[in-house]
């Protein structure tokens, strides 16, 4: 949990979370935006949280389903792939809008919480102990340093990017810091942030290390058998130089590897190396931190804070000069070069997609440059989603008739296979009926932020809620030919909803449990207070006919509402125990301080709502209303306001099955168990 807290990261800031599954980080950073606004305001800012699993991927975008936040993006690359999206010059001269600040994506803060062999976690995985070995670490170290190089080039200037490994192994920790700051050469800086958390026990980073191989030690490069130098790179030591390389014949020499053991460890008699033989570090990595289990009963970590200065050295500079500068950095010829360099150069070679006519950018150090070509994506390209040729949605409306031919068809074809597009919710009659229905107020930004992912509107299930800072980040990715792979986005604020009664609700929608807080201060129709002998009956019982609540004016409202979905408040000063509502469902509680009038009619009772209160979505049908929130939630939830236990519910009147009055679209019944009583 530590890593965040050295990003610094405010309200507005456009963060990266680069390795973000299973997404503690996440969740902590999206806190940390949302904390100092104002409760139920959105925040400028956002976070993109990045993992290559798809698997874990999906625990993440669990994870933060908690939140009912509007302001992420959840993606699926490979972190040290992350795409650029920048517009390329080419597009801009075509007529594709180009603001200076909205032509690349680039961001606030990156948190680089990178894979790592977790030796960090021994206390909590014992299994680690068996499983270890140095091989790990040596094996991660490049994979690592290009992740961590990636984001910094994806960082603004004068933005900040935290290192972090749950690991002790300094090939993985100060060896990969010190090559970051030898390949940004003076753009970046390591901070000094000892004066930041001052409560954290942390140990200075290590200047000096030896690397293990196979069961033996290696003071420099130099001791690495040729053999192994493919494995071992020069980067792994502290000074990072390859130079001193022992002769062919002298490294093909055995050093007694042969007797080694399957995971590398001591078979062998380790060689003595004198203290004197280990390099030092030249690079303040004392700023770095180590934190250890046995200063404050801890796991073991490694962070590293890092601020961008100016652009990465490589901006000016043609590929061909990037590429003598690779070489000759290293002082050695071409063919002696580690993979390692070999894929810096390959970054460099990708900036020429464009003719190098065009400044290469940093962002773009390991992307294809998008231009107006590549938005006329290959018809094979698509994504199984795609069906309907019918172009019903039009990203912003814009009349720029390329502009706009490029992102139709992009948005057509989709871009991600077995990823489902992401489409800007344009369809007017829909969103107007649920405005209308809902009296949902104007200042409430409704246009423009809606997303579904489905071509066909008739067929839109799901309709997510983004704020303004997605939404833009969302128009640059089209702009851009879709490069980003969106696994999740937004909020799911509306879902389609029909019922046994027919189709005669007026409106298809109805409001998510995870959307209800962000739009309930703007909800001025379709929504009632209830007592609490009332509520706690909804919850317990799920489905109540009009004439069986206890406060029968409640219940001659509530027949009134229209059929469809309604909103649920429990009255003010009625629950008997304050209560931790938190980890119920966040969406459950974090409501903003907002005056807003029942049944949508002027009154002269009117809710007020803030950070405590609690309601839930119900379903009106012609003679009852069900809560729409799932069993668990409500057990969950009674168990939290009301203390009901076990024992106190076979006190509870007898149940008298009724019939399940709410369905959604995929015919599964939102209430596992709709009863009447
Ligand atoms: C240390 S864990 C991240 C933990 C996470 N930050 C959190 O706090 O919950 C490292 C993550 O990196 C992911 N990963 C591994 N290789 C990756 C790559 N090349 N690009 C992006 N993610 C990667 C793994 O799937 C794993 O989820």
């Amino acid at each position: 949990m530590v890593p965040p807290l050295f990003l610094d990261v405010r309200p507005d800031h456009f963060v990266l979370d680069m390795c973000a599954a299973p997404g503690s980080k996440t969740f902590q950073l999206l806190e940390i935006i949302y904390k100092s606004m104002g409760s139920g305001l959105l925040p400028d800012g956002m976070v993109i949280a990045n993992d290559l699993d798809v698997k874990r991927c999906n625990l993440l975008i669990h994870q933060t389903k908690r939140m009912c936040t509007a302001n992420l993006i959840v993606t699926n690359h490979e972190a040290q792939h992350f795409p650029g999206c920048r517009l390329s010059k080419k597009a801009c001269d075509m007529g594709i809008e180009c603001e200076p600040n909205s032509s690349q994506l680039l961001f606030d803060r990156v948190l680089c919480d990178v894979p790592c062999s977790g030796d960090g976690t021994l206390r909590k995985a014992p299994d680690i102990w068996r499983k270890w070995n140095a091989g790990l670490g040596n094996g991660l170290h490049s994979l690592q340093i290009q992740i961590a190089v990636r984001g910094i080039s994806l960082l603004k200037v004068g933005g900040r990017m935290v290192y972090s490994t749950c690991s002790m192994n300094p090939v993985e920790n100060e060896a990969v810091v010190a090559e970051i700051l030898r390949k940004c050469g003076g753009s970046v800086e390591l901070i000094d942030v000892s004066s930041e958390l001052p409560e954290l026990v942390r140990r200075p980073g290590l200047k000096k290390w030896k690397v293990r191989d196979k069961g033996l030690w290696l003071a420099s490069y130099k001791d690495v058998r040729k053999f192994r130098r493919n494995g071992i790179v020069p980067s792994m030591f502290p000074s990072g130089r390859s130079d001193n390389v022992i002769s062919d014949k002298d490294a093909g020499q055995d050093n007694g590897a042969s007797l080694e053991s399957e995971d590398g460890f001591d078979l062998v008699e380790d060689l003595v190396i004198n203290d004197s033989d280990i390099e030092i570090s030249d690079l303040p990595l004392e700023r770095c931190m180590r934190i250890v289990p046995h200063d404050q009963n801890s796991g073991a970590f490694f962070i590293a804070v890092l601020h961008k200065l100016s652009p990465f050295p490589v901006q000016d500079q043609k590929p061909s000069e990037m590429q003598q500068n690779v070489s000759s950095k290293n002082h050695e010829p071409e063919e002696n070069l580690t993979d390692h360099i070999v894929e810096d150069i390959d970054e460099v070679e990708l900036n020429t997609v464009d003719g190098g006519e065009e400044k290469s950018s940093e962002a773009d150090l390991v992307d294809k440059e998008t231009d107006v070509s590549a938005l006329e994506v290959d018809p094979c390209n698509t994504c199984e989603e795609q069906d309907s040729g019918e172009t019903q949605v039009a990203v912003g409306g814009e009349g720029d008739s390329l502009k706009a031919r490029g992102k139709r068809k992009l948005q057509i074809q989709g871009k991600w296979k077995g990823v489902d597009p992401v489409i800007f919710f344009k369809d007017e009659a829909i969103i107007n009926s649920i405005k209308t229905f809902y009296g949902i107020d104007e200042s409430f930004p409704l246009n423009d932020h809606l997303i579904s992912r489905n071509m066909d509107n008739n067929h839109v299930k799901r309709i997510y809620y983004v704020s303004k800072s997605v939404k833009d980040v969302l128009e640059l990715n089209f702009l851009v030919g879709q490069q980003l792979k969106i696994a999740s986005v937004g909020l799911k604020m509306f879902e389609r909803q029909t019922s046994r009664e027919g189709t005669s609700a007026p409106c298809a929608f109805r409001i998510s449990s995870e959307g209800l807080p962000v739009i309930l201060p703007y909800v001025t129709k379709q929504i009632l207070c209830a007592s609490q002998v009332d509520f706690k009956h909804l919850l317990q019982y799920k489905t109540i006919k009009f004439a069986d609540f206890v406060d029968a004016e409640f219940g001659e409202k509530a027949s009134k509402l229209m059929m469809g979905c309604c909103v649920i408040v429990l009255r003010k000063g009625t629950c008997t125990r304050i209560v931790d509502v938190t980890s119920v469902d966040a969406c459950m509680y974090r409501f903003p301080y907002y005056p807003f009038f029942a049944d949508g009619q002027a009154s002269s009772d009117p809710i007020q709502v803030d950070a405590s209160t609690i309601a839930i979505g119900c379903w009106k049908g012609r003679g009852s209303l069900s809560v729409m929130v799932t069993a668990i939630d409500c057990q969950e939830l009674l168990g939290r306001l009301f203390a009901c236990t076990e024992t106190d519910k076979s006190s509870l009147p007898k149940e008298i099955n009724g019939e399940a009055e709410v369905q959604d679209m995929d015919g599964k019944e939102e209430v596992a168990e709709i009863k009447t009583i």
